[in-house]
């Protein structure tokens, strides 16, 4: 029998990243690229809640649509877990998706993170941010930077990380409703994979581009036409390997303006960049109340 000891209603966050530009060096002989880019941590995103349980059952409480329980990124990284540390606890694992898939906001990748996160602290198995960034790159090259939560470059396949604090930004975010698979662009013969390396303190926005965007745009007529309809408004561009596009502002209302004129088969939402993520002060805040109770 299957009996919930704790019940843990609370909901921890799982951000979205935008990546401000996304250079292509090279390929490694592994077949995965040798990329520079600008990880932009956003106060917006999806968030999970962890119902932990003693008889090791791991299981999603809030399937998700077109995703098999054990493809669930979620239920790898608590499975992957679990099977390092050797606990005996479980979870039921609640989902509040709003993050819309294979858009290049690494959704799928903060899911994971944020349970290797919040698992870690509820079945107290206290790894070091070091070792769950390293289950996190068994999941995929993104998750090591949602673990550790800083807005950062990153070099590598993206899991050489360097804290980059930028200045307060608001971001129109805007999905042309296509789902691009990762796997797709970087298999494509004609990507640009020969951009020179860049100094990170010769960073400037307007000096950088997205090297998968003009494959998309050629392959994608709907990322085209979004693009075409934001430029008008702010410097736009493409983040990650696609779908979503997304425009700087230096203010939250002009932001808002501009997502309220965007015509309404393109979902969007606008969001503040900060450079440490929700989640990082989610467990700051599990760790001084646990640490005040357990003085108690
Ligand atoms: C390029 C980025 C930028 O954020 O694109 P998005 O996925 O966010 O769009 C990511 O690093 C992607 O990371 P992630 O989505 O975790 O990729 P993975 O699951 O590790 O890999 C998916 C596929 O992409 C290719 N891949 C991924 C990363 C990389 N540096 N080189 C690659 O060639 C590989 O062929 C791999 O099979
Ligand atoms: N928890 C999850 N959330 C989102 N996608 C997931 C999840 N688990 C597995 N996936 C798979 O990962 C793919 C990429 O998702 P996502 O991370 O949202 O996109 P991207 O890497 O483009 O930002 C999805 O199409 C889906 O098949």
């Amino acid at each position: 029998m299957d009996i919930t000891v704790t019940v843990n209603k609370d909901w921890w966050p799982s951000p979205a990243k935008l990546n401000l530009f996304l250079h292509i060096l090279g390929r490694y002989d592994n077949g995965y690229h040798k990329l520079q880019s600008l990880f932009q941590m956003l106060d917006y995103g999806d968030k999970l809640a962890f119902d932990i349980n003693h008889t090791g059952t791991i299981a999603m409480s809030t399937p998700l649509k077109g995703v098999k329980d054990e493809d669930n990124l979620i239920i790898r990284a608590a499975k992957l877990l679990a099977a390092q540390t050797k606990t005996k606890l479980g979870a039921h694992i609640s989902l509040e998706k709003c993050l819309p898939m294979g858009g290049g906001i690494g959704g799928g990748s903060s899911n994971a993170a944020t349970t290797l996160v919040a698992l870690n602290a509820l079945w107290g198995t206290r790894l070091s941010v070091h070792q769950l960034a390293d289950i996190g790159l068994q999941l995929g090259a993104d998750v090591p930077i949602f673990v550790r939560g800083e807005t950062s470059f990153a070099e590598g396949v993206g899991e050489q990380i360097t804290p980059a604090p930028q200045p307060e930004q608001w971001f129109l975010v805007a999905n042309p409703n296509v789902h691009i698979s990762t796997g797709e662009i970087f298999t494509a013969q004609e990507l640009t994979r020969n951009t020179p390396s860049m100094d990170w303190a010769d960073y400037k926005f307007e000096e950088t581009r997205n090297d998968c965007q003009q494959l998309v745009v050629n392959r994608y007529p709907e990322v085209a036409k979004l693009l075409q309809w934001l430029v008008h408004y702010a410097p736009s561009r493409m983040t990650g390997t696609g779908a979503c596009v997304f425009a700087p502002f230096s203010d939250e209302s002009l932001a808002n303006d501009v997502q309220g004129k965007l015509p309404s088969s393109w979902q969007s939402f606008v969001a503040k960049g900060v450079n440490r993520s929700p989640l990082l002060e989610k467990l700051e805040k599990y760790n001084s109340v646990n640490a005040t109770s357990d003085t108690n």
